[in-house]
């Protein structure tokens, strides 16, 4: 698996072209990022523009958050492989992520259904050559991070000191700020709040229209909108918003030095939970994620509920009593703590977990590159250079069709054991999460 790095210059089918990327998170500004890179702007006289809702990090985006996951662990050898190819440059000393990656090692736990994707993912590190990941008790994990107190029965764990976490939402906007600096224009506000997408009388897609009716034309236009993307397409069922419920915890100093030794502990069956940050705030977040049904813009698909837009939305109380439970299992101290911040982080999951990255199959100008499907920020150093492979026609033939436009394809089962296989709720089931109570937005 490889992807072309190369300047391809006035050599390239995009040399000259206008691209609008419709949405600037991890794929669009990765993409944005790397093609401005690879085809040098001025020289190629090609134009490269993100609109968006906000200007980066954009609060709505699934990529802007406290901290996200770097790892390689993963069933597929693919994603592993692409894990791999992104750690080495989160890790990298200089550039734009530098100082950002935090490699703090992280426990994979499971109680239940979970156990066979783990199990597959350690075998891949291995085959990777990568050392030091192992099956702990938990008294051994104890060992490891003294602040669990907690009895973790039943609990299986593995641990991988290799993995850790970063600032993902200042990576974000490192990573828009560096695509300026290359000559990417960022439209935000209401002129980047898209509503619609335009289509010539032939079908042919040229570009995007915003709210206040500011139109952005553009011989290749991407999809990038993440979770809000089937709001502007019909993507045939292959998208489903899903949202994970989040809170902060606010430590004292002496708590911050106290809890210094957590790692990451992401239990597949319940819950995330990172170590805290620079500023004491340790974040939790549940995977048994949620849906939202009730736009009914189309039967059976489910859209994002921002609180951007429903600002006296809370979180679910049963959930939130779900992730206290999870919290009282190893770190019970913190079980009962007030929320400094709550939310619902949306992103929209494909039905084979794999990206969706390609050409729209009608739309002559129309591509995609969405589908995070809850594992893609990883990924933002190097996921642009694939999506500019896709836009310039060359993505390697197994990748191409692997994230290529396909309704109906499901699950298969050499794909490995599903992450989080638990089904989803609808948020129409809590009735509680409006109004709110006094979270802070
Ligand atoms: C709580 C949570 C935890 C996660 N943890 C991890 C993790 O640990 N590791 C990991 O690798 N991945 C993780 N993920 C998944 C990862 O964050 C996503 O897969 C990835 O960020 C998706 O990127 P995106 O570009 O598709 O969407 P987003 O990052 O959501 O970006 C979409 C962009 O589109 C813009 N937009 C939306 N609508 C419009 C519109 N109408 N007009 C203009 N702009 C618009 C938004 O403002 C936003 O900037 C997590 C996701 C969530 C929700």
């Amino acid at each position: 698996m490889s992807s072309s790095s190369s300047s391809q210059g006035a050599a390239s089918p995009l040399a000259g072209k206008s691209i609008l990327f419709v949405g600037g998170g991890t794929f669009g500004v990765s993409a944005a990022y790397h093609l401005a890179e690879r085809l040098g702007l001025a020289s190629s006289k090609t134009t490269i523009t993100v609109v968006d809702r906000f200007e980066s990090p954009s609060p709505i985006a699934a990529s802007t958050d406290l901290n996200k996951i770097v790892r390689s662990d993963y069933s597929e050898p693919m994603y592993a492989k692409l894990g791999v190819e992104a750690m080495n440059e989160w890790k990298k000393d200089t550039g734009i992520f530098a100082g950002m990656f935090q490699q703090t090692g992280w426990f994979l736990a499971a109680q239940n259904a979970s156990i066979p994707f783990i199990e597959a993912s350690a075998a891949n590190q291995a085959k990777l050559g990568i050392t030091g990941v192992k099956k702990v008790t938990p008294a051994e994990a104890r060992q490891i991070s003294p602040s669990f107190t907690g009895p973790m029965d039943d609990w299986q764990i593995w641990w991988n000191p290799w993995a850790g976490w970063t600032t993902s939402g200042d990576a974000l906007a490192a990573m828009t700020t560096a695509a300026k600096k290359l000559g990417v224009r960022y439209v935000s506000g209401d002129d980047g709040w898209i509503k619609k997408l335009l289509y010539s009388p032939d079908g042919t897609c040229i570009g995007a229209e915003a709210e206040n009716g500011a139109r952005h034309y553009a011989d290749v236009v991407v999809v990038s909108a993440g979770a809000t993307s089937a709001r502007l397409l019909d993507f045939e069922g292959q998208l489903q918003a899903k949202g994970h419920v989040v809170g902060h915890i606010q430590l004292t100093p002496e708590e911050t030095k106290k809890y210094a030794d957590l790692k990451i502990v992401d239990h597949f069956e319940q819950g995330i939970l990172f170590p805290p940050n620079r500023d004491g705030i340790v974040k939790v977040a549940t995977v048994n994620f949620v849906t939202n049904h009730e736009s009914q813009k189309a039967p059976g698909l489910s859209l994002p509920r921002f609180r951007q837009d429903n600002p006296r939305d809370d979180i679910p109380r049963k959930i939130e009593g779900e992730i206290r439970s999870w919290l009282r299992e190893f770190v019970p101290d913190l079980a009962d703590r007030p929320w400094a911040e709550t939310r619902i982080c949306w992103d929209t999951d494909t039905q084979d977990l794999h990206f969706l990255i390609g050409k729209h199959p009608k739309h002559k100008g129309l591509y995609l590159a969405t589908g995070g499907s809850a594992h893609g920020f990883k990924f933002l150093p190097i996921i642009g250079k694939y999506v500019a492979d896709m836009l310039e026609s060359k993505l390697e033939p197994s990748l191409a069709h692997t994230w290529a436009w396909r309704p109906g394809r499901p699950r298969k089962e050499k794909q490995g054991p599903d992450p989080h296989p638990y089904p989803t709720r609808d948020l129409a089931e809590f009735e509680d999460f409006k109004p709110m109570r006094a979270s802070k937005l």
